[in-house]
């Protein structure tokens, strides 16, 4: 089991990723520079957090016609696991491989706390090892996190059962209150139809150490290394 972190300049969660994927999994885990082309033969990557290119047009704008990105593009339409998280969800968004877009909190404010979310799809490969209607403390970290799309997306995702977490209160009431910055729906994440694409805006790789307070977001990379091994 072979597992890519993808850098862009301006990633902040890449080592992070890489971590969560080498210490708490036990994988080999290599970093994917963006101006690569080579995927050195991964089985699943990662499109860490951060502020590529400064953030600059766009969140992820620029970062989703990057060079690594266009090999990227061609490992998810073949099938293998790619997960964005908060900025990476953003990449994967502008770079057309998730629907939708993320815009400015609603708030107009960055926002950095710990949030409730609840799962609502338990499926291969990046959740298995969690239950539909569990609830997960997990911390965001985005001043653009905010999901929106028109209503016929959204409709299509719900119908086909694409969204993966919603925000949640800690009893796992999905309401107006516990949305952090106004998506649509309280969505934190979702799938693409094949269900092998994954974008969320909470940072699972920051809750995977007791040390640190949060161990919630372990689920998500015992997952994908279970659906690896063939589990
Ligand atoms: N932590 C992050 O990945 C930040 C994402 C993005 N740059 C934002 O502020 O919305």
């Amino acid at each position: 089991m072979k597992i890519g972190v993808v850098t862009f300049p301006g990633s902040n969660c890449d080592y992070d990723c890489y971590r969560a994927s080498r210490e708490v999994l036990d994988a080999e885990t290599v970093y994917l520079w963006h101006k690569e082309h080579d995927l050195q033969g991964v089985d699943a990557i990662f499109l860490p957090g951060g502020f590529s290119y400064g953030d600059y047009l766009r969140c992820g704008a620029i970062a989703a016609k990057s060079p690594i990105m266009r090999e990227v593009i061609a490992f998810a339409e073949a099938g293998g696991p790619v997960a964005g998280i908060c900025n990476g969800f953003q990449i994967l968004c502008e770079s057309g491989l998730l629907p939708g877009a993320l815009i400015r909190n609603r708030s107009l404010k960055f926002r950095s706390r710990p949030v409730y979310l609840r799962v609502e799809r338990a499926e291969p490969p990046f959740a298995t090892d969690y239950t539909v209607g569990q609830v997960l403390r997990v911390p965001i970290a985005h001043g653009e996190g905010c999901y929106t799309a028109d209503d016929r997306t959204l409709d299509e995702l719900e119908a086909e059962r694409r969204v993966a977490f919603r925000y949640c209160d800690a009893d796992g009431n999905v309401v107006a209150d516990a949305n952090p910055n106004g998506s649509a729906r309280n969505i934190a994440g979702i799938v693409n139809a094949a269900g092998n694409v994954l974008g969320m805006m909470p940072h699972p790789e920051r809750a995977v150490d007791p040390l640190l307070g949060a161990t919630d977001g372990i689920g998500l990379f015992t997952s994908i290394a279970g659906h690896l091994a063939g589990r």
